[in-house]
């Protein structure tokens, strides 16, 4: 078993508290990504639970090992880095062999072990290169293979792929999700990149300013953002304030001259909240009588295409109302032209007691 515990830990430098005191749990084999804008904390909670930084306080368990005092070399924890790392002079194959050597593994064992790992990251045929005549992406499955060669009861993985072009990158994603279905491996991976958290993750943990702000599967944490700043940090773009009428599932909110759904339960009679929309869940809809319940009209503003996406306004009463729809829909729509849409109710988000700040 080697389920992670990180319990109460936190981290001051020079007087600055980067980690509140923070508790989180991923369980045996379980994919956690740890996201968060730049400075949130997540790179120091990682380098904390490899052993590269020192808990101000709280305790780190792999299994039942509190592995809190031990030094880097012995929690057994394999570490991948955004910058590959490698030795420039040694073959690929050393370079995967090396934490072996290291534990003084004799050279042929440590040598099949290597040549077993280059293969699972599909590079058997790569060992006898050095590091400079490989790709980026190359680069980083050595640098993936030389972490997993250990057998580490951990991987953890400080964004691996974010020095890479978006093509490679996704290549990467599903390499790594092959690779972490092959081995097992409990597996925390740094990232800000909210779409390569919710495809990689078992479980998403979004962190700003060092205190935890939901912890949880990627589709809830979508469907459900349990604050204003996950919700934001997902995508959701702000309609203003608003006034809840009625209470329970069937709750509305008013805002901007629109009364809207919520597919939220926990709204109460006269809060007043704070509105989020989903561009992704704002639905231009045919004019036709039969589905205009739930529905309104505003202006719709230029728009903006983005490959296969694209991007425009509503403007209704005083709200601007963000949509993105298909280019292919897009393709039949003017700009300045009047068009009726629907809010999904699964796309407005509600926050209350926030609007002030
Ligand atoms: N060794 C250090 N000494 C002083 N301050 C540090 C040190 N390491 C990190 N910090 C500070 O701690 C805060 C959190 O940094 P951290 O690298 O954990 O954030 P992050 O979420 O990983 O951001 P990024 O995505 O930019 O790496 C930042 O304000 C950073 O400047």
């Amino acid at each position: 078993m080697a389920e992670l515990t990180v319990s109460r830990v936190s981290k001051t430098f020079n007087g600055t508290r980067v980690l509140e005191p923070l508790d989180l749990t991923v369980g045996d084999g379980r994919f956690c990504c740890m996201l968060g804008s730049s400075g949130s904390g997540k790179s120091t909670l990682l380098r904390i639970i490899a052993g590269l930084e020192e808990p101000d306080e709280g305790a780190i368990r792999v299994g039942s090992r509190d592995i809190t005092r031990l030094s880097v070399e012995k929690r057994n924890i394999g570490f991948v880095f955004q910058n590959y790392a490698l030795f420039p002079h040694l073959s690929v194959q050393s370079n995967v062999m090396y934490g072996l050597r290291a534990r003084r593994t004799p050279r042929s064992t440590a040598k099949r072990k290597a040549e077993e790992m280059l293969g699972l990251v599909g590079l058997g045929d790569f060992g006898a290169r050095s590091p400079a005549q490989l790709s980026g992406g190359q680069q980083q499955r050595v640098a993936l293979a030389r972490a997993l060669v250990t057998s580490p009861d951990l991987l953890l993985l400080d964004e691996p792929l974010s020095a890479l072009d978006k093509k490679i990158r996704g290549e990467m994603q599903r390499e790594l999700k092959r690779i972490h279905q092959e081995t097992g491996l409990t597996t925390v991976m740094v990232t800000h990149d909210q779409e390569e958290a919710m495809d990689l993750g078992d479980q998403v943990m979004m962190l700003d300013h060092g205190v935890v702000q939901q912890n949880d599967t990627p589709e809830s944490m979508y469907r459900a953002p349990g604050n204003r700043f996950v919700a934001q940090f997902l995508g959701g773009q702000s309609l203003g304030t608003g006034v809840v009428h009625g209470s329970g599932p069937s709750a509305t909110v008013e805002v901007g001259g629109l009364s809207l759904r919520t597919a939220q339960d926990d709204l109460r009679e006269g809060d007043r909240v704070d509105v989020l929309v989903m561009a992704e869940r704002v639905r231009i809809v045919g004019d036709d009588a039969a589905s205009t319940a739930g529905t309104a009209t505003g202006l719709l503003s230029a728009i903006d295409f983005f490959g296969p996406f694209a991007r425009a306004e509503i403007a209704a009463g005083e709200l601007r109302i963000p949509v993105t729809m298909l280019s292919q829909e897009a393709d039949a729509l003017t700009a300045g032209q009047q068009v009726r849409f629907a809010i999904s109710p699964e796309g407005l988000h509600a926050f209350a007691g926030q609007w002030a700040a």
